[in-house]
Formats: C-alpha cells, sequence, structure tokens
C-alpha cells in the first residue's frame, strides 16, 4: 500500500484537511468513475457534468466536506429533535462514541412501569417490541402511552413496534404453571377441548383444527425438539401420543407435526382476525412498526401494506416480516422486496429448521436484506441466561459479537427484558459488546470492513442514482477519515442507502417528517434529527443544524463532516457546494 504517497485534500472556506487514503497505485476517483493521476481536480468542473443527470433523478445530492468551525456564528431559530441519550454520547464522546447497531427490546411485566421503561430508554433502547401474544390490549395502550409520555417529556426517540400472534399451534394448558417433564414412553392426549382442572397426562391445544390431516404414525415435536411424540391414536380431534424423545413442556410450548421428515402445514393464514383486529389497535394508537409472525410469502405483507397506505394517516407504519418458517425461506427475496425489513425469529426458526443451520440462514438472510436496503433485527435468545442469571454466558457473547459483525441493524431482546429479572443489565451487555465489535472492526480492520461494505454490494437496487451517490459518499467518508455523515432527507431514503454502506462515521439524519424520524430508528449507525423546516436552500439547513448542534455542545470545533442531501432544490445556488479538492502527491 502506497498510503504515504496520496493524500486527499478538502477544503472548507480556508480550512485544509490532509488525510492518507487506503488508495494504491494511479488513484481513481471512485466517486465519479473518472481516474485522476495527478495535479488538482476541479471537484466543481466534475460537479456540473453530473448535476443535470441527479436533477433529472429527482436527487440533489451534495458531497461535501464542511469544516464545522467555519461556519459563521448565526444564531438559528427553529427547532431540532435528538434523541437525549444520543446527546448525552455526544456531548461525552463525541461522533466516535455512537453505537451503531440498534437494540429493541419486548416489554413485558418485568419493565412496564414508566420507571422501568425509562431505564431502558437511557440505557439505549431504540425500539419497544410489544408482542400482540400477551396480555391485553388495555396493558399495551398503556405501555404505549407511557413510552410516549417519556418522549415527550424526556426527549427520548424510542419508536414502538407491535407484533401480531399470528396463527400457530400452541400449548394453552398442560396441568402445571410452569415445565412439565415429558417422560420417555408416556402416553399423552392432546385436545383443543376446555376442561376443569387438571388432568394428568392431557395437554390442550390453541386451535380446533389443530389435528385435522394429523395421522397415526405421525410425529409431534414440541418447540423444534424439547420433546417428541408419536401419534398412536385418533379419537375424533384429539391425538394420543406417546413421548418417544423425552423433554420439558413449557406454557405456550410450539407444537409441529412431520410427517417422513416434512413438516404438515396447518394452512392458517397468516393475518387472523385477532391480528388485523391488533394492527387497526396499533395504528390508532400511533405505533411505528408493526412485525407480521409467520410470514410465509410476500402476499400478506402487500395486503397489510396496501390496507395502510389506502388510509391515508396510516401511510408511515413499517411493515417488518418475521422469518421464522421454512416457507419463509423458500420465498425470502420476495418477502425481503415487499417489506419495509425484516426480523430473523430464530425461536420459532429453530422449530422447523435444524438448528446448526440457523447460523448461515441468519447470515444470509442478512446479507439479502443489506443487498436490497431492508434492516434486519436478529431475535431471539440473544442473552438468554440473562432472564435468570445476572451476567451472561461467554457463547451468548460470541452469538451476539457475530451478529454485530455481521452488520445486522438491530439486535433484539425477548425474555431477557420481558420476564428477566436482569432487563437493564441485558441490555447494557449488549450495548457493551456491540461497541467493542464495531470498533474493531472500524479500526482494527478498517480495510477489511471497508472492502466488504464497499465492494459485495454493487449497484443492485431501483433507484441507481441515489445507490451511487451514497456508496460514493461513505467511500469518501470513510477516506477522508470524516467525523460524522450528515444527511437532509425528506423520506429516509438516502439516511437508509448510507446506513447500507456501514459507514465508519455515524450518519445524522435531519428530517422535518416525524414518522421518518422513528421509522429511522432501526437503521444501522443513523441517529435520526427531527427538524422543524428543511429549506430547499441546502447552505441554509447545513448552517443552521451544525449551529444549532454547535450551541448546545453536540459538535466541536474543528470537526469534519460529510453532507449529503436528497431534497431536491430549485432555488440554491448550484455553487453552493463546490470545494472539495483531490490530488495525488507522488
Ligand atoms: N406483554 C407480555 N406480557 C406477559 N408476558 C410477556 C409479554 N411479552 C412477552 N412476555 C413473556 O416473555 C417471553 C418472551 O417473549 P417473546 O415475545 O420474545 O416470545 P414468544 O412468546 O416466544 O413469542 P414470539 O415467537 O412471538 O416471539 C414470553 O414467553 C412471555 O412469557
Ligand atoms: C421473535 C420470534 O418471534 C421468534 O424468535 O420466534
Ligand atoms: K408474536
Ligand atoms: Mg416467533
Amino acid at each position: 500500500m502506497a498510503a504515504a504517497s496520496e493524500s486527499v485534500l478538502l477544503r472548507f472556506g480556508n480550512e485544509v484537511a490532509k488525510q492518507p487514503t487506503l488508495f494504491s497505485g494511479p488513484m481513481k476517483s471512485r466517486f465519479l468513475g473518472v481516474p485522476v493521476t495527478s495535479g488538482a481536480i476541479s471537484w466543481a468542473g466534475r460537479k456540473r457534468q453530473v448535476d443535470s443527470r441527479l436533477r433529472l433523478a429527482g436527487v440533489r445530492a451534495v458531497a461535501e466536506a464542511a469544516r464545522v468551525q467555519s461556519l459563521s456564528g448565526q444564531e438559528p431559530n427553529f427547532g431540532m429533535a435528538i434523541d437525549t441519550v444520543a446527546e448525552e454520547v455526544l456531548r461525552g464522546e463525541g461522533f466516535s462514541g455512537m453505537r451503531k447497531t440498534k437494540l429493541v427490546c419486548t416489554i413485558g411485566p418485568a419493565c412496564c412501569s414508566l420507571l422501568e421503561l425509562e431505564r431502558l430508554a437511557a440505557g439505549g433502547m431504540n425500539v419497544a417490541r410489544l408482542n400482540m401474544c400477551h396480555n391485553s390490549r388495555d396493558w399495551h395502550r398503556d405501555v404505549i402511552a407511557k413510552i410516549k409520555k417519556l418522549n415527550e417529556q424526556k426527549g427520548f426517540s424510542v419508536s414502538v413496534m407491535i407484533d401480531t400472534e399470528g396463527s400457530q399451534i400452541h400449548v394453552v394448558d398442560h396441568g402445571a404453571p410452569s415445565s412439565l417433564k415429558a417422560e420417555e414412553g408416556s402416553v399423552w392426549v392432546f385436545t383443543s377441548q376446555k376442561f376443569e382442572g387438571s388432568r394428568p397426562f392431557t395437554v390442550r391445544a390453541n386451535f380446533e383444527g389443530f389435528s385435522q390431516g394429523i395421522m397415526v404414525g405421525d410425529e409431534l415435536v414440541i418447540d423444534g425438539g424439547m420433546a417428541s411424540f408419536v401419534v398412536v391414536e385418533k379419537m375424533g380431534d384429539d391425538l394420543r401420543c406417546k413421548c418417544t424423545d423425552p423433554g420439558l413442556l413449557l406454557p405456550r410450548a410450539k407444537m409441529s407435526f412431520w410427517r417422513n421428515g416434512k413438516l404438515s402445514y396447518h394452512g392458517l393464514p397468516t393475518l387472523s382476525k385477532k391480528d388485523w383486529e391488533d394492527i387497526d389497535f396499533g395504528v390508532s394508537e400511533g405505533i411505528d412498526f408493526i412485525a407480521v409472525s409467520f410470514v410465509s410469502d410476500a402476499d400478506s405483507i402487500k395486503q397489510l401494506k396496501n390496507y395502510l397506505s389506502t388510509s391515508s394517516s396510516n401511510r408511515s407504519v413499517k411493515v417488518l416480516a418475521k422469518v421464522e418458517t421454512l416457507e419463509s425461506l423458500q420465498n425470502l427475496e420476495e418477502i425481503v422486496e415487499a417489506s419495509d425489513g425484516i426480523m430473523v425469529a430464530r425461536g420459532d426458526l429453530g422449530v422447523e429448521v435444524p438448528i446448526e443451520q440457523i447460523p448461515t440462514v441468519q447470515e444470509e438472510i442478512t446479507r439479502i436484506c443489506r443487498q436490497l436496503n431492508k434492516p434486519v433485527i436478529i431475535a431471539s435468545q440473544l442473552l438468554e441466561s440473562m432472564i435468570e442469571y445476572p451476567t451472561p454466558t461467554r457463547a451468548e457473547v460470541a452469538d451476539v459479537t457475530e451478529v454485530v459483525r455481521q452488520y445486522a441493524d438491530a439486535l433484539m431482546l425477548s425474555g431477557e427484558s420481558a420476564i428477566g429479572s436482569n432487563g437493564q443489565k441485558a441490555v447494557s451487555v449488549l450495548k457493551m459488546v456491540s461497541s467493542r465489535m464495531e470498533l474493531w472492526t472500524r479500526e482494527e480492520h478498517q480495510q477489511a470492513s471497508a472492502l466488504y461494505s464497499y465492494k459485495k454490494l454493487g449497484a443492485s437496487l431501483a433507484d441507481r442514482i441515489a445507490e451511487a451517490i451514497c456508496n460514493s459518499a461513505v467511500e469518501m467518508a470513510n477516506n477522508l477519515g470524516v467525523d460524522a455523515i450528515f444527511v437532509y432527507t425528506k423520506h429516509g431514503e438516502m439516511a437508509s442507502l448510507l446506513s447500507r454502506n456501514r459507514p465508519n462515521p455515524p450518519i445524522f439524519a435531519f428530517t422535518n417528517d416525524r414518522s421518518v424520524r422513528m421509522g429511522l430508528n432501526l437503521q444501522w449507525g443513523v441517529i435520526p434529527v427531527l427538524v422543524d423546516n428543511l429549506s430547499e436552500d441546502m447552505e441554509a439547513n447545513v448552517l443552521k443544524t451544525t449551529q444549532l448542534l454547535k450551541t448546545k455542545g453536540m459538535v466541536k470545533r474543528g470537526c469534519s463532516v460529510l453532507v449529503v442531501s436528497d431534497i431536491f432544490s430549485t432555488s440554491a445556488t448550484p455553487n453552493a457546494f463546490q470545494s472539495i479538492k483531490m490530488i495525488t502527491i507522488s
């Protein structure tokens, strides 16, 4: 590598920053595809060449290294809302302290008081997940109200996600308050009928038609292998089953039937009547995300998105597909395409897919999501042992580290926060482990990660111009070693395209749309900032926002920032952002 022989100069006002680059050999401009061999190349000239293309695409993108210190000391008179946790980190540690991987916490009885929710938010929770499988709508309404109250009164920016119950066969009563052992050879009756009191060796399933199509000799697997039975007799709709593989029966244990190594599908709809009611409930309560359980193909996602878009007030709710069935893996690309994001729900996925395949499946889903620019959450059992114990196992830490290394957008806690006794600790473990891995990929393996983040993505999205601009902007940001990327965005598109490249510096996304802000909470490395006004004059936007951040002590003199925008400008002077120069030093 001939790093010392080349450098990039960037100017804003009279400031000149000099940074070594990773390039070797005759330096090619990766920004515009024009080879640069020697001397100073005018960014202004090349910018004019592409400007017309950008305008045609309806995208005005300006990439610019701005020196914060050179901005004039004019007092801005507009408002800005940034998550109070991000604000604190910025004040204390600066841009380099910003965590990139987002955190989702499932809210349950162990963390539903205002104080507990506040502690989770202060600990770094970006999204609160409410699982509609559990508890009443009144309970969920109360939690949502508390989160909104904390956002309004304490300056947090926690988004709310509901997770649909979906249609799945599970245990509702197995005759014990907690787990019950099924011994080898013991015979049990599985029924859907309600019964008084407890009947030994009787398990009630949630769904009346659970045994439809099931034959003697079929295998009944509990929780993906926790215990197994063989069907020995059909008695009306009930099944008499003999335990072939002893294990535990837990409350709400999942039941799946297999014949000749193949799963029998129950044929229930992805979105049940209750799910639609829960969706209406969530939307009316102002939630930000709907995670759809047991998705099998893109149809249910399209149907829901269509439903939300026809009611104009609901446009902003994002729809995530949970990948947790074999069928969803078979239709993965179309599901990712149709949805606004994915949750790899490893709990149920492990029931249908051999667990040794989960790690590779997870990596592949994460890769596809990034390729198609959809945020991906990795969920379930990340720190399972912490439900009970105050420290995680080494294996759990290794699992979380791997998720972060794969550049997933978000990590999710389930029982750890919902019912566990160490929810806040679990959040801080996720925070610590992800920050450590992020630093490692950024600093110790910068070159490798830069290669991974840029080369493998290629051009694959519909809006190729925006995609190319963001790829280039991130490469610039990394190579110039800027402290932050600021993106001014109407719908969040450019912010997510920048995030897709997993840049070294954090991405501050300024938007005047509240729902865009809340939606961006799930995107890797993006700190959404709500501003009350975005002008078409980019210079004015940059001036106002930077000045305000400076006044609040969140940015310091001397920070360098790369500015990108998807706000189409009609009035701004075309020369407003022409001051990057690149040279190759021999
Ligand atoms: N709102 C709630 N009220 C009571 N218990 C809850 C609530 N949410 C979650 N839990 C508890 O926390 C555990 C973990 O929750 P989580 O939602 O992640 O898993 P789950 O019930 O297996 O369903 P899913 O497959 O949809 O994730 C649940 O088994 C349940 O006991
Ligand atoms: C999160 C979830 O639904 C699962 O892991 O099954
Ligand atoms: K669910
Ligand atoms: Mg699930």
